[in-house]
């Protein structure tokens, strides 16, 4: 999965648009979709929060989409001025269709306690600096009145920076955050991720792989994974897939041997040996790695050495990989 900054997300919405000819109202339409594809179905009473810019736009969009779903939905708004010219295009037909909205602050926390989710669209990746003022109290109040109420944010929690998830001064406490196309680099700060709660991101009709260029970090999932991972023919046999040699392991410290010798058998690796020293291990603790002894004391007498070197060099040239511990006493 794709990491992005707020710039490199912008970035990519930016060539989606002026590049792939996609409206960015279409994509503002998938976010939505996506996104309330994403609420438990059993939730029925919402109040969506609105900021001014594209995320409260995501916001308006939602709330005509849980709208269409016989859903109730009420729609508060920081302000209905200077909208977005995506945010307006929504906030007109959520008007047009008689959704209940306010820009009033008292309404607000009647609305939230009346509500069974509340959702929020307050900035985005668009949020630029401290959020101070009505923003802050609006952030307070989503907060306090929320207890026992389910909160998703729309991209990121409001109030968090999208580059490196610090606190804007306040932000939203979410359950659920629903982030579009990338992996926002703020959701790596493990600091804050009780802000985040359940993190799902969603490709709004973008494919990540188009746009892997755009950014040179990722963040591994199983999805990833299972991407990469081949299908064997059920004529092979575990000879056709490589053969691993470990030399490592001491008297005093085994884990490290243990630990290389099974992640080769689970990476996939077809005959993982490990080479350590004599009588470290129990045979039990790897089920599917082959040991080999060696006797490494100082004492040993010229032909014992002869043959450990024998048995050794055997086993290195039968081996496509070899790790080799690097410890010294
Ligand atoms: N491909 C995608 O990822 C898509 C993302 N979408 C959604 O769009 C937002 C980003 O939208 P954007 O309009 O760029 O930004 P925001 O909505 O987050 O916020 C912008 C407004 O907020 C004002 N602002 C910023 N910081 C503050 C602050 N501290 N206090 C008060 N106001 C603030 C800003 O005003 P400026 O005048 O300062 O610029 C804007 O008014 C993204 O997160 C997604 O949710 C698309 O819908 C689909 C494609
Ligand atoms: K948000």
């Amino acid at each position: 999965m794709l990491i992005g900054s707020n710039e490199t997300t912008k970035l990519i919405d930016r060539y989606a648009i002026d590049n792939l000819k996609i409206p960015s109202i279409v994509l503002m339409e998938n976010a939505a979709i996506d996104f309330v594809n994403e609420i438990d179905e059993e939730l029925d009473n919402f109040l969506i929060v609105c900021g001014k810019g594209n995320n409260g736009g995501d916001g308006y969009a939602i709330a005509r989409q849980l709208w269409s779903k016989g859903k109730k939905v009420k729609i508060f708004g920081v302000s209905f001025e200077n909208l977005s010219c995506d945010c307006k295009i929504n906030y007109d037909i959520c008007k047009n269709i008689e959704i209940k909205m306010s820009d009033n602050i008292e309404k607000l926390k009647t609305w939230i306690l009346q509500s069974e989710c509340i959702i929020e669209g307050i900035f985005g990746t668009g949020l630029n600096s401290e959020v101070k003022g009505v923003y802050k109290k609006i952030i307070e109040i989503v907060n306090e009145h929320s207890n026992q109420k389910e909160i998703y944010s729309i991209d990121i929690p409001s109030g968090i920076s999208g580059d490196d998830g610090e606190i804007m001064g306040t932000c939203i406490k979410a359950d659920k955050t629903i982030s579009f196309v990338t992996y926002k680099k703020a959701f790596l700060n493990t600091k804050n991720s009780k802000y985040f709660g359940k993190i799902i991101i969603k490709n709004i009709g973008l494919n990540q792989n188009f746009f892997k260029n755009f950014v040179n970090e990722y963040y591994l999932t199983k999805l990833d994974i299972k991407n990469v991972h081949k299908v064997r023919n059920v004529n092979s046999h575990k000879g056709d897939f490589g053969k691993v040699l470990i030399y490592a392991g001491s008297k005093e410290f085994s884990g490290a041997s243990v630990l290389a010798s099974n992640s080769c058998v689970r990476a996939g690796a077809g005959l993982v040996t490990l080479l350590t020293s004599e009588n470290i291990l129990k045979n039990n603790i790897l089920s599917e790695v082959m040991l080999l002894n060696i006797n490494d004391s100082r004492t040993i007498s010229k032909s014992d050495f002869k043959n450990e070197l024998q048995k050794i060099e055997n086993n290195i040239l039968n081996s496509d990989v070899i790790a080799i511990w690097n410890w010294q006493k």
